[in-house]
């Protein structure tokens, strides 16, 4: 019988899942609607996948170790997600098998693109494959849960709307759109964002159906912007061409274009300072199928 992971990314080793993408999201709005007793934020959020991020390797150990074989700038093997996710999946589950894992960066982190959140996910659903533990979609979501808020929605898979700390989660139907991310060049830590007086934390309810980018906004934003001062300008040089907002907590902020041709000639007028992507939104997870 064909070992699950033999149809893997990339190649036919059954102990190899190579290239595994993990997209950046986007929050298209973020209200802030109330505060539980553990000091979580209860959210209504709009989750949008993106066609862009990082991709990670993974080869099949025998051993039970986890080893990162790459290394990532500022984040030591024992604090990053990635590891912490694939030692919660074998906590979890009793599997006695380990992994290698080679994790590509490319978005940048801090940047409420929800990088990290992906790595988790992707890593949630190549081991699952590649150790055959035989975890459903609902079931990896409440434990990605565990690594963070922003881990559920990757393994859900496709653009949801979210409430509860963004963990309930409802299929949105979005179409298809062009957008372009500045990165601002600052690191927001989410913690302070959401531990800040001056955060908005009574923003009424509204209905998945009143979902709109003229009645919404992101509450997170004003705190990120009086604090990072960066993250305005970035907001208000992008605002020049299309309406523009702050993702999660930031730093990145984008805007919706009409087209691949705008997106691009948008992007390469950025100042020197900034990065700016065009990005394509992905209304799938690409390893939705896995689960
Ligand atoms: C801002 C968002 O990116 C929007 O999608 C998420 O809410 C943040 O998700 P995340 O990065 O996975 O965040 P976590 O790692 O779970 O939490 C980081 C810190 O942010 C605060 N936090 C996060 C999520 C939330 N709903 N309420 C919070 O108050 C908590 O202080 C927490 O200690
Ligand atoms: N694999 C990882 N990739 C990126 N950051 C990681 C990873 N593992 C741990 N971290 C830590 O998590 C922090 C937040 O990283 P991340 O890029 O996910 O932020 P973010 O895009 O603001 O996320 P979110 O939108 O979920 O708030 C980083 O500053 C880093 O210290």
């Amino acid at each position: 019988m064909d070992h699950p992971a033999l149809s893997g990314l990339g190649t036919a080793d059954p102990r190899r899942l190579l290239g595994c993408p993990a997209p950046a999201k986007l929050n298209l709005f973020l209200h802030v609607v109330g505060r539980r007793a553990d000091g979580y934020h209860l959210l209504q959020t709009a989750f949008r996948l993106l066609d862009w991020g990082d991709t990670l390797d993974f080869t099949l150990r025998t051993d039970g170790e986890i080893r990162r074989t790459s290394d990532v700038a500022g984040v030591p093997a024992e604090h990053d997600l990635v590891v912490r996710a694939a030692r919660l999946l074998q906590a979890h589950t009793g599997c006695r098998l380990g992994a290698d894992i080679a994790l590509h960066k490319v978005l940048p982190m801090g940047g409420g693109l929800g990088g990290g959140s992906s790595d988790a996910a992707t890593t949630l659903i190549a081991l699952n494959r590649l150790w055959d533990t035989g975890l459903t979609r609902t079931e990896l979501q409440t434990l990605g849960l565990q690594l963070g808020a922003d881990v559920p929605v990757f393994i859900f898979g496709c653009d949801a709307f979210a409430e509860g700390v963004g963990e309930a989660l409802q299929p949105l139907e979005l179409p298809p759109a062009w957008y372009v991310i500045l990165s601002p060049g600052v690191s927001v830590p989410t913690a302070e964002i959401f531990c800040a007086e001056d955060l908005t934390r009574n923003t009424p309810l509204i209905k998945m159906a009143d979902f709109a980018a003229s009645t919404t906004r992101n509450d997170l934003q004003p705190v990120a912007c009086n604090r990072y001062p960066e993250v305005k300008s970035a907001i208000d040089w992008l605002a020049q061409f299309a309406p523009a907002r702050m993702t999660g907590s930031g730093a990145c902020v984008f805007a919706e274009v009409a087209s691949d041709d705008d997106a691009e000639r948008i992007a390469a007028s950025c100042p020197e300072r900034w990065a700016a992507w065009k990005v394509r939104s992905a209304s799938r997870h690409p390893l939705y199928e896995w689960l």
